[in-house]
């Protein structure tokens, strides 16, 4: 018996066009990320992939990006839980900055511990930066983070994946996870019990389902899962690695 899990990455934001650290800013989907969204759905439903509940993290690209891709794979009423333990890594006070001038301001190599150590996070956010979620009522009575590494994520995500997402696997159902680069990252390490080196070199790219088929204990049957379009995918996930190194 083996046990089907989706991730998907929300299409292209407003803020990945735009080469902005996003983080937990809302920034809604473009017109690529749409379709990105609407793309993925249709290989769902060609591959007959097709989710019978669907978890998707507060923010908006990810809802949306879950509902249009449900959409095209006529599964729009599937049953949805929402959490922020699904949200993107909180960027700190990166969140809004333009990457390629932090990488050009702070060099190469702050620029990358900042995005893809494990254990280092960027620095605090000023709880009344306009890019800060401390009053946001989504979030009430949860604690909104200053800043988060990967392995932050990890912390967050692990107790909702083992007391929500888990029990939904194991009772047979196929589960999509529609959430963010950083917090599928974290759901990937986990899953695949990458080092930190291993994970520091994953991108995931935006709008393409990446299946996983699980054994009993959770260990994945093929190691790294498989994405419904793999070449798509390995060129999505090359640009995102680069981002940040265009010249402006
Ligand atoms: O800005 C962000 O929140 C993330 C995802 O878009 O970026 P990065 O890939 O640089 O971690």
């Amino acid at each position: 018996m083996t046990y089907r899990l989706v991730l998907l990455r929300h299409g292209q934001s407003a803020w990945n066009k735009t080469n902005q650290f996003t983080g937990w800013v809302d920034v809604p989907l473009t017109e690529q990320g749409v379709a990105e969204a609407k793309h993925g759905g249709e290989l769902l439903k060609e591959k007959n992939v097709l989710p019978d509940i669907v978890f998707t993290s507060l923010l908006r690209r990810a809802i949306n990006t879950a509902n249009y891709a449900l959409d095209a794979a006529d599964r729009l009423w599937i049953p949805v839980k929402r959490s922020w333990r699904l949200n993107e890594r909180h960027y700190g006070a990166l969140q809004g900055k333009d990457k390629s001038q932090i990488r050009e301001e702070y060099g190469d190599e702050q620029f990358m511990v900042w995005r893809r150590s494990y254990g280092t996070p960027p620095p605090d956010i000023n709880p009344d930066s306009e890019f800060a979620q401390n009053h946001d009522p989504r979030y009430a009575g949860e604690p909104v983070p200053e800043a988060e590494a990967l392995a932050n994520v990890v912390t967050r995500v692990t107790p909702y994946w083992e007391s929500e997402i888990v029990p939904e696997l194991k009772s047979g159902k196929t589960v999509l996870i529609a959430a963010h680069g950083n917090s599928l990252r974290a759901i990937v390490k986990m899953l695949d019990g990458l080092s930190e080196e291993e994970i520091a070199k994953v991108n995931i790219p935006t709008g393409i389902p990446l299946v996983y088929d699980l054994d009993e204990n959770m260990k994945p049957v093929k190691p790294r899962g498989e994405y419904l379009d793999p070449e798509a995918a390995a060129a999505g996930a090359a640009a995102v690695a680069a981002q940040g190194q265009a010249k402006k």
